[in-house]
């Protein structure tokens, strides 16, 4: 069995990570192409241990929030043909969940998440390092937007959030670890060209075999 690609999605806070893998998705499925996407946002950090209330003021745009060892651990495991345990996440209540999810490797597997590019030691599982680069007015307006209707938060919340740890950690972690991306993708999810190109590159065993020496 060949070895499945790994591509790293990255970007800041509603630059349209998600919507770009939804794409990569479809065109990838017009193509019969089996593909298993993770999300980083699974891989915070639990916060049993802390009040609801309390877990409102986490920093959760400080690459500490996430248990990236285990993201290690599980891209290792995927690698080596054995399936994970995934975790899940509630961004209502702040922490995982009680269920986890059996999941097996796929030829094509795609992560999303915005501090990937600045874990220099997961470098080494990525085939391909993609940046979602899309102004920061523009990612703020689409997360005001996304959290209110689908995170349960106030307007209030996301602008105090925003001002408080969103905007300041995109520009120390997020913003420079656009230096590490193979590819930057302008305007967003749906920047139909690039999700032409980042599939057909997928697409091509010739590719394949070349990225992986
Ligand atoms: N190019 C775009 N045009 C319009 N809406 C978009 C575009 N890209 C993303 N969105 C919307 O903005 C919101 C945030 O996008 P999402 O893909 O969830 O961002 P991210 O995963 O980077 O946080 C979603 O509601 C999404 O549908
Ligand atoms: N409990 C949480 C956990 C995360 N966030 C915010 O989510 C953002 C990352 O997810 P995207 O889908 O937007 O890339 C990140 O900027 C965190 O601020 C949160 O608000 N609450």
């Amino acid at each position: 069995m060949q070895k499945p690609i790994i591509i790293a999605i990255s970007g800041a806070s509603g630059s349209g990570k998600s919507l770009f893998t939804q794409n990569l998705c479809l065109k990838l499925g017009q193509n019969n192409q089996e593909i298993l996407v993770l999300q980083e946002d699974h891989y915070y950090k639990a916060q049993d241990h802390i009040s609801v209330e309390k877990r409102a003021d986490t920093n959760y745009d400080h690459p500490d929030a996430f248990e990236h060892d285990l993201l290690a651990d599980h891209l290792s495991q995927l690698l080596g043909n054995k399936p994970i345990q995934y975790p899940s996440y509630c961004y209502k209540t702040h922490t995982r969940l009680k269920e986890f999810e059996t999941i097996k490797q796929a030829p094509i597997i795609i992560i999303e998440g915005i501090m990937l590019l600045t874990q220099v030691h997961l470098f080494d599982y990525f085939d391909l390092k993609v940046f979602v680069d899309t102004a920061p007015d523009v990612c703020l307006m689409r997360r005001m937007l996304r959290d209110t209707q689908e995170r349960g938060r106030t307007i209030e919340s996301v602008a105090k959030q925003y001002e408080t740890t969103v905007k300041p950690m995109y520009h120390k972690f997020i913003e420079p670890s656009k230096n590490f991306a193979d590819l930057i993708i302008p305007h967003g999810g749906e920047n139909h060209l690039a999700v032409d190109v980042v599939s057909a590159f997928l697409l091509n065993p010739q590719n394949g075999s070349l990225i992986h020496g």
